[in-house]
């Protein structure tokens, strides 16, 4: 897989003219939700090369993260006259970035493609590392193909219009890039003050996050070992958010991590000796931000069965990133069902559900 590259912007409008040239193509188009074409298409309006470009929206939010959806952008690519050396720039979040570097990365067996994310969690996780796909058969990411982007382009000045379950959505993410990373990194995302947002503060924080996904992908792009650390917190995560979905009352993808790197740090807590005070503060920052997941003991089967289609299992074994320390990562761990159910057990109780 080729070596992507990710660009803190400090003029987006430079930094796309640049990375648009350097992507030779013979149409351009541009992929945006409702939400983006809105309030972030604006941002790139007299950019001369983007002068000629077609215009593909669809819907927003991760309900629209689906076949039908693709279907849509492949039909659109096709009837606009799309060729095996067209361009498509993706701008948005995550459901936009993952569903379009997907619909590129297949048109006609792959055309390039560029990610501009626009929410806090595709700056920091999801325009990055080449993992695209749709949800399908109610599971996340189901299918897709890794296929990463030509270029990445971070524009923080985008998260200005982000509402807050958005941007603790991304910040969940970062908080996992935290744990995975250093004691200061993740000190420094404990103590940001959330409230009141100090945004160039942010960009910096923004570019520290993704160096650690960035270091990680390059080391390990196909997820055979180390890249199973930016996993922390999805075995259960991405339980609780098919399970959501499937009950209509569908979470963000970063609030369903917050609550499962609460199961997995009790998980590291109980298999690998995760410090208890390094576990407890980082639920007091979760209880704190977050709420909770409900959910009741006649549920643990359903998540337990949703945990067995985690992309990380081998033969039916549920498989568990866990940590033993701040940054010291322990992959490839496995826990039996009454363990998992105690750790439910744990999630309940301190999240008071
Ligand atoms: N490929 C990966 O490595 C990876 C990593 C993490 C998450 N993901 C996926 O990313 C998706 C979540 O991404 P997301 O959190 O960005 O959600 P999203 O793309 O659904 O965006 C959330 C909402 O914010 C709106 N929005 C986008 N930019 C905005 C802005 N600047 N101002 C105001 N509103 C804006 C969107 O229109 C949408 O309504 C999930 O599907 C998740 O599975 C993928
Ligand atoms: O980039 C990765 O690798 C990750 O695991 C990042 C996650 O934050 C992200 O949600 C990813 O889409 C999960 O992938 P999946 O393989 O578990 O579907
Ligand atoms: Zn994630």
């Amino acid at each position: 897989m080729s070596k992507q590259e990710v660009i803190l912007c400090e003029g987006l409008a430079n930094s796309l003219t640049h990375a648009i040239a350097k992507c030779p193509h013979d149409k351009l188009f541009i992929l945006t939700d409702e939400h983006t074409h809105r309030l972030c298409r604006p941002h790139l309006d007299g950019i001369p090369a983007l002068e000629e470009a077609e215009e593909i929206i669809i819907g927003a939010e991760d309900v629209h993260k689906n076949m039908e959806t693709l279907a849509a952008v492949w039909q659109a690519l096709s009837e606009k006259g799309a060729s095996r050396h067209s361009l498509l720039i993706n701008l948005g979040g995550g459901m936009v970035t993952d569903l379009g570097g997907f619909a590129a990365s297949t048109f006609k067996r792959g055309i390039a493609y560029i990610n501009v994310p626009t929410t806090l969690l595709a700056m920091v996780d999801a325009s990055v590392g080449g993992k695209t796909g749709i949800n399908f058969n109610g599971l996340k990411n189901e299918i897709g193909v890794f296929a990463p982007a030509a270029c990445v382009l971070l524009e923080t000045e985008f998260l200005r219009s982000l509402d807050a379950h958005n941007f603790f959505s991304g910040y969940a993410e970062m908080l996992k890039h935290g744990l995975i990373s250093t004691p200061e990194h993740l000190a420094e995302l404990l103590a940001f003050d959330t409230e009141k947002i100090d945004y160039a503060l942010l960009k910096s924080m923004v570019g520290r996050s993704v160096q650690v996904k960035e270091r990680i992908v390059e080391e390990d792009p196909l997820e055979h070992g180390i890249r199973k650390a930016l996993n922390l917190g999805h075995t259960v995560g991405h339980a609780f958010e098919s399970l959501a979905l499937a009950e209509r009352r569908p979470v963000l993808h970063g609030y369903a991590v917050a609550w499962g790197l609460v199961c997995e740090l009790y998980l590291s807590y109980i298999k690998t000796g995760f410090p208890k005070d390094k576990m407890r503060q980082t639920i007091q920052f979760v209880k704190e931000n977050y709420g909770s997941f409900t959910f009741n003991c006649k549920q643990y089967d359903q998540l337990y069965e949703l945990m067995k289609h985690d992309k990380k299992n081998t033969a039916g074994v549920i498989n568990f990133t866990l940590l033993k320390e701040v940054g010291d990562i322990c992959l490839n761990q496995t826990a039996d069902k009454e363990t998992i159910f105690e750790m439910f057990d744990f999630y309940r109780e301190c999240m008071g559900v």
